[in-house]
């Protein structure tokens, strides 16, 4: 039941380190906001009564006594203006915050998303946590807090209340408790199991919210229009909702069936001391002015409950969000420790010792027993059919994985060794999927070399490099092109010239000495690939260069090759040898060679 608040002390927390002053504003603010109601009861009673003892002094002796009546007059209408101006500062400070609050938790969800493994983003229930955090952060945490806040502000004024109820009746007062009590148990639970249902809910809901990115995204709206699967697409969305909706409507009457009957107990208690009070000052046990005061009390008392009862339903939805914030950046990364910037072996290359390696949850290795050595000024093709483990050696070359068994070296350092920047700084690679930044052309190439981002003589030789210069030239603005759909007047590229940004990119990156290209030229022609390849070695000279293709004719240029098949090397050699030992490679080549007769 008291999962309501579950998240209200840590969202608290975020606001204090968003600022300290801010947050004692709003506390100071809520907690004149929630005496001030109280006050005002007390001064109407001092009214009242000061009017009923003028009449009474003008009937007995004929003089108006003006003092004490528009004294308090004039009090009530100062802290009516307290009110307003606290209200006022209320909303102005949660606007403030809320603006604060978001950026902060939007640059917590990212900074932590910078230390998370490649694993944790092919995880989809973690990739799921990332992008609802991502989606609410400005707005969740502050609501929670506004929340609580006001819970906080009627409870205090529900205090101050009874302080004043209390010299009525101490059993008026208990009375009155134990009549909204249940209203307020019945709220928590119902409120905890909403709860409940939306956490257990969160991948059908998941599945929606991608149903709904199929059939309304741009890049994927082509192709579900001509399969025709947009009806079969909507059925499945509107089928899960159906399920969703049916329990959530369940709840949603029980929960108002409850809160109603629940409800009446306090209002008839509420009523019960109403005509209690008046038959108190019937019978005058108490005066006008204080039978005026209760009846305020009581009037305001009911709307503190009610209102009271609004924050809490609306807090397990804030509570969702926050359970799901906190799972994220809590999630347990990697502590990166400082490694060595260099090898022992200086100019020892890549070696792979008895590499295997299976994912995450998967059962079936991807690599077994990979050994391998690439020296500098050395190139390296690996070819092999779909799914035997090409783009998986690349991923354990650049760390984004580690081996399960055996080591990887450069420069005879164990790649676990080495400080992930020097590393970095040393592997210029482009993988089959890279990213197609929505920046002008001349950053999508500076990209490639953070340092020179901007350096506009480097693009322009990367781009020459990547043989890109042609196309680049004949966009309206050059280099400074914006490219992609997604901002205004961007441009549009085919495949193959996106690729070319691609290479260029990868030539930017100048300090590397290790350059992987994982058929990074499938959407080019075999000669335009053949010949970027050839280009390609002829600037990496000193370099190490590995190629993933499924091309021969681009294969045959490099001085090693190897055939993977179900995560082994199958065969090795240059193209010449590999061909005399008339295996996989050179029933493949042959192949090839035929369709291009
Ligand atoms: N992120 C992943 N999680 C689990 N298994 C994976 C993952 N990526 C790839 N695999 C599996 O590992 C094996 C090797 O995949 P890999 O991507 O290395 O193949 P590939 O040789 O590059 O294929 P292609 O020529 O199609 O690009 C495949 O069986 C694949 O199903």
């Amino acid at each position: 039941m008291l999962g309501v608040f579950r998240y209200s002390q840590r969202a608290m927390a975020l606001v204090w380190q968003t600022s300290p002053k801010l947050t004692i504003g709003l506390a100071v603010l809520t907690l004149i906001a929630g005496v001030l109601p109280a006050a005002m009861a007390y001064v109407g009673q001092l009214i009242v009564d000061a009017v009923v003892a003028a009449i009474d002094q003008y009937k007995q002796h004929g003089n108006i006594e003006y003092f004490p009546v528009l004294f308090y007059v004039l009090i009530e209408a100062g802290l009516v203006l307290i009110v307003s101006a606290s209200q006022r500062g209320l909303v102005a400070l949660q606007a403030i915050l809320r603006a604060l609050l978001g950026q902060r938790v939007n640059m917590m969800i990212m900074e932590k998303a910078q230390t998370l493994t490649l694993a944790n983003f092919e995880d989809s229930e973690f990739y799921d946590k990332l992008v609802r955090a991502r989606r609410e952060a400005s707005s969740r945490p502050l609501a929670l807090v506004n929340k609580t806040f006001s819970l906080l502000q009627n409870g205090i004024s529900l205090i101050s209340f009874a302080v004043l109820l209390w010299q009525f009746s101490p059993w008026a007062l208990t009375l009155l408790i134990l009549g909204a009590l249940p209203a307020f148990v019945a709220e928590a639970k119902f409120s905890g199991d909403a709860f409940m249902l939306a956490r257990w809910r969160s991948p059908e809901v998941r599945q929606q919210n991608y149903l709904e990115t199929l059939l309304a995204r741009e890049d994927h709206i082509k192709e579900v229009r001509l399969y025709q699967l947009g009806a079969r697409f909507l059925r499945h969305y509107q089928s899960i909702f159906v399920r969703l909706f049916s329990e959530n409507k369940r709840l949603i009457i029980r929960r108002e069936v409850w809160g109603f009957t629940l409800g009446i107990i306090s209002t008839a208690v509420f009523y019960g001391a109403y005509g209690w009070i008046v038959t108190s000052t019937v019978i005058g046990a108490i005066t006008l002015g204080q039978m005026t005061m209760y009846l305020l009390l009581f009037k305001q008392g009911q709307g503190a409950v009610a209102s009271s009862l609004t924050s809490i339903s609306g807090m397990y939805e804030d509570n969702l969000y926050l359970s799901n914030l906190y799972e994220y950046l809590e999630q347990p990364t990697l502590t990166i420790k400082a490694g060595a910037v260099s090898g022992p072996k200086q100019g020892d290359g890549i070696r792979f010792e008895n590499v295997s390696f299976t994912y995450p949850g998967s059962n079936q290795a991807a690599l077994k027993h990979i050994s391998l050595h690439i020296k500098p000024g050395c190139s390296l093709a690996i070819v092999g059919q779909n799914g035997s483990g090409k783009t998986t050696l690349i991923k354990l070359l650049t760390r984004l994985y580690s081996p399960t068994e055996g080591r990887i070296l450069l420069d005879g350092l164990d790649l676990r060794e080495w400080d992930e920047q020097a590393l970095l700084t040393r592997i210029g690679v482009i993988f089959q999927d890279f990213v197609r930044y929505q920046f002008i052309v001349g950053e999508n190439i500076g990209a490639g070399d953070d340092e020179r981002f901007d350096d506009e003589q480097g693009w322009r030789n990367a781009a020459e490099l990547g043989k890109a210069t042609d196309f680049i030239d004949d966009l309206s603005d050059g280099y400074q092109t914006q490219l992609g759909r997604w901002f205004k007047d961007g441009q549009e590229l085919s495949g193959g010239q996106w690729q070319k940004i691609a290479l260029a990119r990868a030539f930017m990156r100048e300090k590397a000495d290790i350059l992987v290209l994982d058929e990074p030229t499938a959407a080019m022609d075999a000669a335009a690939e053949a010949d970027i390849f050839e280009h390609f070695q002829e600037h990496t000279r000193h370099k190490m260069a590995i190629l993933i293709s499924h091309r021969f004719s681009t294969v045959r240029l490099a001085n090693e090759i190897i055939v993977m098949e179900h995560g082994s090397i199958q065969e090795r050699g240059t193209h010449h040898s590999l061909l005399s030992l008339k295996g996989h490679y050179a029933k493949l080549f042959e192949l090839q060679a035929k369709g291009y007769q």
